[in-house]
Parts: structure tokens; C-alpha cells; sequence
């Protein structure tokens, strides 16, 4: 397991907000050629619009974060996707001023069925992965989505501060650990 850092961790808070929100993102790949292309989303509403980002979003009810991931790629981008086949390959902690903000789960999959299609959140769109557009997307992606594109796993932590809502915040630092067994540590559902 390697470890990289660029400021000292900041966490554990005694005080955790209880409204911290629990999300995932979905990353569907595939070879068209001998090319790795990975599925993107342009987001038209709500957190991070404009940007591009995986398919996903927050869990509902007591759904599981696969669960969640599933039934997001299929509202956002019309793939049928059977939960067993995600693979776990990250879990992201965003933090914004200190606070927990959103636990995310990442998952990446190279089976589903059917072809994408825009909807009213997201307007998908295929990218090799030598050539996904970081600078149109959030800042901690460029720091944690090439070792998840190239079949790594990752746990971060993020840290924006000075705003609120999270994507006019400022991108303060993070922590990353790469090559995590979520198997061996009971957290890869
Ligand atoms: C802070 O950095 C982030 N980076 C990346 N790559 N993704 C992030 C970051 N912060 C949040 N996200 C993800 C987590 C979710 O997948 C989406 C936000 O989801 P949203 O708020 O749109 O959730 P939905 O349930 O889809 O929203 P509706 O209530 O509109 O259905 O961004």
C-alpha cells in the first residue's frame, strides 16, 4: 500500500455533522479498437453542472451504495447494469471547511447493456482515458481518476474551503492511499 499527502491529515473532528451526504460514482469502460474509452456525463443540474464527472449521485432510502450506483447510471444515462458486475475501486471523503460534506463510493464496470442517452441530468459522452477532460471537471478528480481508470483502487480525503456550496468552495489539499483490498476490508458493497 502506498501513501502520498500534501499537508498533514486533518481528521479525525469529534463533532461530525449528521447531514453529510453519502454518494457514489460509476465509471463504465470499454475497448473500441484497442482504445480504453471511459463514459462521462456533462451534468446539466444541481452539484457540479457543467462539469463532467462519472455517472452517480446520493443514495436513497436504504438502498447499498452498488444499489445506488445501478439505479443513478440508469436514470442518468440509460444503462442496465447488474449490480454484481461493479467493481469497488474508490471511496472519496469530501470535506469542506473542515466538515464531512459527501462519502462517496466509486465503482467502474466493463459490463452493461444498452447504449447511453442524454437525459434531463446528464448528457453522456465516451473519452479515452488518455484524453478525459480535467480541466473540465472537479479539481480532486485529476488527483484519484487515472489510478481508478488504469484498474487501481483508492481511499482520499479532499478538503475544500471558504464556501459553500461545495463546487464554488476552494480546493485545499487531500490524502490518498492507493491499492486498497475493500474485500479484505468488508467495504466493498
Ligand atoms: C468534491 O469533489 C467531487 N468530485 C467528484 N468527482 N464528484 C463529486 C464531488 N463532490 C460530489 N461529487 C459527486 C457525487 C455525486 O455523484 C454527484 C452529485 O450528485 P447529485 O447531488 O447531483 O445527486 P443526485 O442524487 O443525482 O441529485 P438529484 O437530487 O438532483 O437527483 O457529484
Amino acid at each position: 500500500m502506498t501513501f502520498e499527502a500534501d499537508t498533514e491529515r486533518v481528521y479525525p473532528v469529534p463533532d461530525e455533522p449528521a447531514t453529510m451526504i453519502e454518494a457514489t460514482l460509476c465509471f463504465p469502460l470499454r475497448d473500441v479498437g484497442g482504445t480504453e474509452e471511459v463514459l462521462l456525463i456533462e451534468k446539466r443540474r444541481g452539484l457540479g453542472e457543467g462539469w463532467y464527472n462519472g455517472p452517480g449521485g446520493k443514495l436513497e432510502g436504504e438502498e447499498t451504495p452498488r444499489e445506488c450506483a445501478v439505479r443513478e447510471t440508469r436514470e442518468e444515462v440509460g444503462l442496465e447494469i447488474d449490480p454484481a458486475d461493479l467493481e469497488k475501486a474508490g471511496e472519496l471523503e469530501f470535506r469542506l471547511d473542515g466538515d464531512r460534506h459527501t462519502f462517496c463510493h466509486v465503482f467502474r464496470t466493463r459490463q452493461f447493456a444498452g447504449e447511453p442517452h442524454p437525459s434531463e441530468e446528464a448528457y453522456p459522452e465516451w473519452f479515452a482515458v488518455d484524453d478525459v477532460p480535467y480541466d473540465r471537471m472537479w479539481e480532486d478528480d485529476r488527483l484519484w481518476l487515472p489510478a481508478v481508470l488504469e484498474g487501481e483502487t483508492v481511499v482520499g480525503e479532499f478538503r475544500f474551503v471558504g464556501g459553500k456550496p461545495l463546487d464554488e468552495a476552494e480546493f485545499a489539499g487531500h490524502d490518498l492511499e492507493r491499492d486498497v483490498d475493500f474485500d479484505a476490508i468488508g467495504r466493498s458493497r
